[in-house]
């Protein structure tokens, strides 16, 4: 049985970083997205990013970002890995991934039974795949909005070519859950760590960790 890896995401202070590590999660996720309430400055992130704790992989969400975009925050920010969370094609998956030479995750949205193929169209560009709450049509975020789908989409399909990560509306509470029906080794979460929007919670972080670590699934 592989442990299980757990991301934080929409980390903002320098506290954020260390109760990340001090709990034992694994990835810790900085958003570039000037809509969401987790948005940090690329001078921001990159203070962050220098002080973590080595081995803590640090990941750059972006949405639908351009060229400019990421050449800026990875010439800035130390990174292990991007996140890219928007409408990207598997073809400029394949492109960011050859231009920056960093790992990349792809998000996909699930609302119903319908959207699981768009799962396997990212296996042979993205390093990693994130599988998300779809949003609603008249939501601001493409992610980060503390929903989550039916869980049941997922049970059974443990065998994408790539690792993936199970996120959209996970909290302490029902994270041991989430892996225990899909078998997700690797889970994400944002809002479900947080006191209000963007506030990220020491003692939520420690709680939603220590539960996902120790679920079997
Ligand atoms: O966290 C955000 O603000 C965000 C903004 C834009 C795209 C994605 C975002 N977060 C990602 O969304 C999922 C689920 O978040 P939640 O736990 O339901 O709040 C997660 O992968 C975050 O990395």
């Amino acid at each position: 049985m592989t442990d299980i890896r757990v991301k934080i995401c929409g980390l903002s202070t320098p506290q954020d970083v260390a109760a990340v590590a001090a709990a034992g999660a694994a990835f810790a996720g900085f958003v570039f997205f000037p809509k969401s309430p987790r948005n940090v400055s690329i001078a921001q992130a990159a203070a962050l990013a220098v002080e973590a704790p080595i081995g803590l992989c640090k990941v750059a969400l972006t949405v639908n970002a351009s060229d400019d975009d990421l050449d800026a925050i990875t010439g800035a920010v130390p990174l292990d890995m991007l996140q890219l969370h928007g409408k990207e094609s598997p073809e400029r998956v394949a492109e960011v991934r050859a231009r920056y030479g960093l790992p990349v995750m792809k998000a996909v949205g699930i609302a119903d039974a319908s959207d699981v193929p768009q799962i396997a169209l990212y296996e042979q560009v993205a390093d990693q795949l994130l599988i998300d709450a779809k949003p609603p049509k008249e939501a601001e975020l493409p992610g980060g909005n503390g929903l989550s789908f039916d869980w049941r989409l997922l049970a059974g399909r443990k065998y994408w070519q790539k690792p993936w990560m199970l996120a959209g509306g996970l909290t302490p509470e029902n994270v041991a859950e989430a892996i225990r029906m899909t078998g997700a080794r690797q889970v994400d979460v944002s809002s479900g760590v947080e006191s209000a929007p963007g506030e990220k919670d020491s003692g939520l972080i420690e709680a939603f960790t220590k539960a996902a670590l120790a679920a079997r699934g």
